[in-house]
């Protein structure tokens, strides 16, 4: 693992680090936030999975999370979105290839060979954030936005007893039921919407996965919200099947950091309750 920027924060240290991913095969770039703490402590993590064109950068850059963190003492981890690179595949629309990975591990020609983002953020990130940080990998949550919100649910439910508490902004809450999960998930994982199951919340939940806290965040003016994000579904999923959810509804916020960074600050605080016990 390379350091590529490292920078002092709010008392802690903002990093940017660059290793080679046996998950994808390419390198990875992520960004580490470790609030200021006493030698030799453990501290809890916040995954942070971004949405559709971002890096690990732009939350890094708008998100505002390093105050709240300083002040809970909890390390943000933030990955990148996809493998990049020459090699890679792509293509040409914002919605599908590079910055677009969907937290799935892809099947398919030409995605296969690198589109491994759910084994990179389910195992092989964090087995390099406990050895490498000072992390204690016993208390981790899971927060992200839109895709990352998507991917926040998924990897959360489907892990429910490593992840203390699971939110998300503006999250796709069904990638059966919205063009976004269905463009990329058919290109990834093939036209058999079996497959698609252990990557769609929704979906998820009606097969029977639960967490006991999960919180949504949503803004009323987001341009996303009724073709692609969907959050009615997730409400009327979870009151059917019993799933405890908090979901707020933001009047006036639309899909972009400026509501990602209003209520970053009460996510952190959220999580930070159920990552001290
Ligand atoms: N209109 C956007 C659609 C994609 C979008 O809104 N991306 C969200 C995540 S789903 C984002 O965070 N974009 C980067 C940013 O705002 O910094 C575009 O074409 O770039």
């Amino acid at each position: 693992m390379e350091t590529t920027s490292s920078w002092k924060a709010h008392g802690g240290t903002q990093g940017v680090y660059r290793h080679a991913s046996s998950a994808t095969g390419t390198d990875m770039h992520f960004a580490v936030y470790v609030p200021p703490h006493d030698k030799g402590a453990k501290l809890p993590v916040l995954w942070y999975l971004s949405g559709l064109t971002c890096t690990h950068a732009n939350v890094m850059e708008k998100g505002e999370y390093r105050a709240a963190c300083a002040k809970h003492g909890i390390i943000f981890v933030a990955p990148d979105t996809s493998p990049r690179g020459d090699d890679v595949a792509d293509d040409d629309s914002y919605d599908l290839g590079q910055g677009a990975g969907m937290y799935v591990d892809a099947t398919e020609t030409p995605w296969a060979p690198h589109y491994r983002m759910r084994t990179y953020v389910e195992d092989e990130l964090p087995g390099l954030i406990g050895d490498v940080f000072p992390a204690d990998m016993t208390r981790q949550s899971i927060t992200g936005h839109s895709m990352g919100g998507h991917g926040a649910l998924t990897v959360g439910l489907r892990n429910p007893e490593r992840f203390r508490s699971l939110s998300a902004f503006s999250p796709i809450v069904t990638t059966i039921g919205a063009p976004w999960g269905r463009k990329s998930l058919t290109a990834y994982l093939g036209g058999d919407e079996a497959a698609w199951r252990p990557y769609d919340a929704c979906a998820l939940i009606a097969d029977g996965a639960r967490h006991p806290h999960i919180r949504i965040e949503q803004g009323g003016d987001d341009e996303f919200l009724a073709e692609q994000l969907r959050t009615g579904v997730l409400r009327d999923v979870c009151a059917e099947l019993g799933q405890d959810i908090t979901i707020h509804l933001r009047p006036g916020y639309d899909h972009s950091y400026y509501f990602i960074s209003s209520f970053m600050a009460d996510h952190i605080a959220w999580h930070a309750e159920r990552l001290k016990v």
